[in-house]
């Protein structure tokens, strides 16, 4: 599985930090910057992210920003995107199993590197369980084409 990341200046850390987990656990990870930890703008990145993975060029995202706001409402404004800012990890899970979430996102003025791990670990190893699920996702597509 390919994993697409992104940060801007405050995520920088814990981006670098979560880069080997994600290795360790098998996933081939595509950084898209920030590659420093100079002062930048969170929108390029999670714009960035969100494109690699609408294109089909990584299965999922994870970006970091702050408090994992802003960076994630950037992605969401790319159509076919369903960014989540998670803290914990059972939110993190019935996000992918009811919202099919494709984003993580987190603050890293928030969470601490091993809880960020626990929460992707979480994230990762749950599964969209479609069924009445499937309709309302489908629903959120629907606004979304209709903004076109
Ligand atoms: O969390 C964020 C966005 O939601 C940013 O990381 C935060 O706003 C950056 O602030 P500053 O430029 O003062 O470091």
């Amino acid at each position: 599985m390919n994993i697409a990341i992104g940060c801007d200046h405050v995520g920088f850390i814990l981006k670098a930090d979560i880069i080997g987990h994600l290795i360790s656990r098998g996933m081939t990870v595509t950084d898209k910057g920030a590659y420093e930890n100079t002062r930048t703008d969170y929108p390029i990145y999670g714009k960035a992210v969100a494109d690699a993975v609408v294109s089909g060029e990584a299965d999922l995202g994870i970006v970091f920003c702050g408090s994992g706001i802003g960076i994630s409402i950037a992605a969401n404004k790319v159509h076919g995107i369903r960014a989540v800012v998670c803290s914990e990890p059972y939110s993190a899970k019935l996000s992918r199993e009811h919202n099919n979430t494709n984003i993580l996102s987190f603050g890293s003025r928030v969470v601490g590197s091993e809880l960020a791990k626990m929460i992707i670990d979480a994230w990762l190893d749950a599964e969209f369980e479609g069924g009445r699920h499937q309709k309302r996702v489908e629903m959120i597509t629907a606004i979304e084409e209709a903004q076109q």
